[in-house]
Order: C-alpha cells, then structure tokens, then sequence
C-alpha cells in the first residue's frame, strides 16, 4: 500500500510494517509500512525544493488553495468524521465538530496571519520603516491520536500560509486520518512539496525529528516526547521549535448554586473525549461543604450514568472506545496505584469489553494521599481533592509542574477575580468547562505544558519570523554628518 506522500507522489514505505486498529472492535482499519531514514530524507528535499516556489506564490494564490482544501473538507465531511471515528473510537457527533474545527481554521488563520504577521509601515524622515514577516523554510509537524485531524491541522494550516512548506507526521495510531487528509489536500490543488507525508512508528518521528536540514518542528503531543524534542533540539538556536504538551488540569468548584450546571460543566470537563484531551480536568477541588456534598453527589450519579458506545450507535453515546486497549488498561492499572496508595474509588472506571478501549468513566477521591506523583493520567478518570480553604486549594491546584487549562465554578465574581491572579495556567476559565479551547484565542501552556509558543490564533508567530527594515529610495547623503566625518 502507498502510504507516504512525497513531492505529490504516493509511494509505499520502506520501512517497518504497522498497521491501525479499530479500538471499538479490533478490526485492522489501515496497514503499512513506515517510512525509512532516506523517505524522509526526500520528504524534507521535496520540501525544501518546493520552498522558495511557494513562499514566492501572492498569498491570494496561497489563500486560493486553503480554501480549495475548505471545500473538499465540507464535501467529504461526512466520509472523514467517519474515518476519524473509526480510528479512535470517538463518536460520530465529535468527529463531525473536528472536521468543522478543521474547515474553520482557514478563515481564522488568515486573519491571524494578517493580524499577528502581516506588514506594518511606519514614516521616518527620509525614508520608511517596515517590519514584515518570513517563513522560515522546511518545517516538520508532528501530530497526536487524540484530535488526528483537527491538532496538525492547526499547525499545518497556518505554517503554509505563511510560506513554509511541511513534512508532516501523523501519530502511528491515526495513519489513516492522515492519509485521507492529504488526499484532500491534492484535490485542492497543493503544488508539488509543499506538504509531505511521512508515516511510521518511532523510528520515522527520530529521522525526521534530528533531521539536520529542517527549520522548524511544531509538536502537539506528550509531554514526554515533548521534553525528549526539547533536549535535541538544545544547541540549535536557529531553529524554532514549538511544543503543545499534556497538562494535570485542575477545576476548583466553589458555593455554586446550580449544582446540576456545575455538574455540567465538571463532566464536559473531565470525561469528554473519554478524557483524552489535553485541556482535561485531571484534578477537581471541592469544598467540604453542603454545597460541595450536594456537588459530589450528583457528580456520581451523572457519571454513572454517562453513555459509552460505539462511535456509529444510533443513540449517539457521551463517550466511545480510548484510542486502545493498551491506554484503557493504562488507566485501569493508574486507578489501582492510586488505590494503593490510598484514594477511595467513588465510581470505579472499568474496563468494559476485553480486546476493546471502551472504559467507564471514573472518580476517586485522592484526599488522602499525602504525596501524589504530578502525573497526566490521559482518559477518563478524575480525581477529587476535598479542601475547607479557598487558597490551599489554589495553592494545591498550582502544586503541578503543568499549566495548561484551569478552570474555576463559582458564584462570585470576587472568588474568580482571586483565582485569576493566583493560577498559573495558559488558559484559564470561569463557570465553563475547562475543555473547548477557541480557534480564535492562544491556545498553550506554561511549565511543562508547552514552551512559550502558544498555538491556535498564536501559531501565526511562531510560523514565520519579523524583518525590520529601514528603506529609502535613494541613498542620500545626510545634511549633516556624525563628528568626524568629511566626506568631500
Ligand atoms: N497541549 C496540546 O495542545 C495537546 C497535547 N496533547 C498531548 O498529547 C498526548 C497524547 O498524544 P500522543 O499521540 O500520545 O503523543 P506522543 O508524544 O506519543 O506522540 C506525538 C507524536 O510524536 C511522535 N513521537 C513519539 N516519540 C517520538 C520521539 N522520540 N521522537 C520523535 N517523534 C516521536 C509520535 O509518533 C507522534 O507523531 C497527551 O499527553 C496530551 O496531553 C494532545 C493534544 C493537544
Ligand atoms: O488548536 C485550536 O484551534 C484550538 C485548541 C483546541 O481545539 N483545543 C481542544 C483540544 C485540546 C486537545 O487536543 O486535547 C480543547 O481545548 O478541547
């Protein structure tokens, strides 16, 4: 099967096979092989070849693709969310909001692009003053499972919009979304190079990560490969390096009067996604109150009735399979570390079809514990943190090293006020889920979360580079020279 796309041709990969797995049903829904060391070699050389040809391009012309590949993403939206649906899992009502995120990003990048990047013109005596933007050339992008489409998406859109072209590496969960992705992008007339395909396991991510003609790597993923990226990445100041990392979210409930509003938006917060989304409430601090009683309570009973099933069931579950067994038993096997470590399970997260990814929603009160490892448990599982004091529990909720999403649900304005200025997050909101992040905001964290190159409206900066120039017609000699000048 031709799996990686290079300078618009389809070749089959010469490296080792792999293949993608329904994590619902088990059933192989792609197979392959990787790209080897030299594939990815000539990625990045159709890449570079294409460069100077596109950036060159009128943006209109560049803006006239972009939105070619908008009209192929509403055509075939209906084909993708099922494909996306297929290899991860998700339900078939997200899946169709991903590709709308997908179809949105266009309008909103090119508004960041002219916003953020565009060229300003300022008069000085005698001359003019101009501060424009650069692509930066060859850029590799690296993709996760959890949002196949819409996450390289947001760095793929605005990095060729500004005039680099890409070398683009899905996660080995999702090699499928990303094929089709490409598909769409040749419908849409892309020019030879501009984006390249390079499909595999580890081995395919390291060529092309330590690659040394790239300029660029925009990552969304774990934090771990994150940090590893980070280390290689250490002693090339040239190049520019953009991480979008996990988070230990934390969602802070205070005297709310409509518990069943904060329930809500606790689990639109919490189990969404089956809990694999970055922005996820992993940690929930609640007030040893009646308020907090009353909170917890129906937290349960919401949550134990929350609806898990296949992406296709026609009674659309809240939640599907994870992205596979492995990661479902992953957080089976956290739940019991937590309990041994002495967390009490208030609804258990079980594994609920051997063979599949499908797992119940659970929480656990984690009050008890005196020292627990700051850790992204990625899935459905949210732990409970009871407290009596407002600002230990701020204190508590900003004892991680992430600081990606944090939320805070309260009545009063004063309480959020408070906790705006005390939390340490990249994106912070009040009486909303914590997941849900705009196109149209920054979207990044800080500590290990990210490294200060917010994505989403932001990705614009970090795709293309500030020239400053001074420009005159003419070269003119001044009326009056420095001291010690004679020019005759
Ligand atoms: N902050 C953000 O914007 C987001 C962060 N995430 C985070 O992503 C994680 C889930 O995604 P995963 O796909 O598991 O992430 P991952 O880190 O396992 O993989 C991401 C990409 O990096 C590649 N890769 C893995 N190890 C590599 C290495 N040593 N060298 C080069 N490439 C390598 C993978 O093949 C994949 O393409 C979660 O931790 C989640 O919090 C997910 C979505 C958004
Ligand atoms: O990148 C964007 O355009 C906005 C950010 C976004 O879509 N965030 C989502 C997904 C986060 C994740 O993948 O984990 C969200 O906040 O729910």
């Amino acid at each position: 099967m031709n799996t990686q796309l290079i300078n618009n041709q389809w070749h089959a990969g010469q490296g080792p096979a792999f293949n993608s797995v329904n994590p619902s049903n088990g059933e192989v829904v792609w197979q392959g092989n990787g790209a080897s060391p030299e594939q990815v070699s000539s990625a990045i050389e159709a890449a570079r070849a294409a460069q100077i040809q596109w950036a060159d391009m009128p943006i209109e012309q560049r803006i006239t693709i972009l939105e070619n590949f908008v009209a192929q993403l509403k055509e075939h939206s209906e084909e993708f969310a099922s494909i996306i649906a297929r290899e991860t899992g998700k339900p078939l009502w997200e899946t169709r909001t991903e590709v709308g995120a997908m179809t949105g990003k266009v309008a909103i990048a090119i508004r960041a692009y002219n916003e953020r990047t565009g060229t300003t013109e300022n008069p000085m005596p005698g001359a003019k003053a101009f501060i424009r933007h650069k692509p930066h050339g060859v850029v590799a992008i690296f993709g996760p499972y959890n949002f196949p489409g819409h996450l390289p998406n947001g760095h793929i859109v605005p990095a060729i919009l500004a005039g680099n072209t890409v070398v683009f590496k899905p996660s080995e969960l999702t090699p499928h979304v990303a094929q089709f992705t490409l598909e769409l992008w040749l419908k849409a007339g892309l020019p030879a190079g501009v984006i390249n395909l390079v499909q595999g396991e580890l081995e395919t991510g390291k060529a092309l990560a330590s690659h040394q003609d790239i300029d660029g790597l925009f990552f969304t993923g774990s934090s771990n490969t994150g940090h590893l990226l980070h280390k290689q990445f250490a002693g090339h100041p040239g190049k520019i390096l953009a991480l979008e990392m996990g988070g230990n979210n934390p969602l802070v409930v205070k005297d709310v009067a409509d518990v069943s509003a904060a329930v809500h938006d606790i689990i639109q917060s919490g189990f969404i996604t089956s809990g694999q989304r970055c922005t996820c409430a992993r940690r929930l601090f609640i007030e040893k109150s009646a308020n907090g009683d009353a909170i917890l309570e129906k937290l349960i009973s919401a949550t134990k009735n929350i609806l898990v099933d296949d992406s296709f069931a026609d009674d659309q579950p809240f939640m599907g399979a994870m992205i596979s067994e492995k990661a479902a038993l992953g957080m089976v096997a956290a739940q019991a570390d937590l309990v041994k470590q002495g967390a009490e399970v208030l609804v258990e997260l079980k594994q609920l079809k051997p063979g599949t990814g499908f797992v119940s929603p659970g929480i656990i009160d984690v009050t008890k514990i005196d020292e627990i490892a700051d850790e992204e448990h990625f899935g459905p599982l949210i732990k409970v943190y009871r407290y009596t004091d407002f600002d230990s529990a701020i204190a508590e909720a900003n004892n991680t090293s992430f600081g990606l999403s944090a939320g805070l649900l309260a009545d009063s304005e004063d309480d959020y006020s408070h906790f705006l200025k005390r939390i340490r997050a990249g994106i912070v909101n009040w009486n909303r889920p914590i997941t849900g992040a705009s196109s149209a905001a920054p979207f990044g964290g800080i500590g290990a979360s990210g490294n200060h190159r917010a994505s989403a409206y932001y990705a614009a900066d970090y795709c293309a580079y500030p020239v400053a120039s001074v420009e005159s017609e003419k070269v003119n000699l001044p009326q009056t020279l420095a001291p010690g000048l004679i020019i005759e």
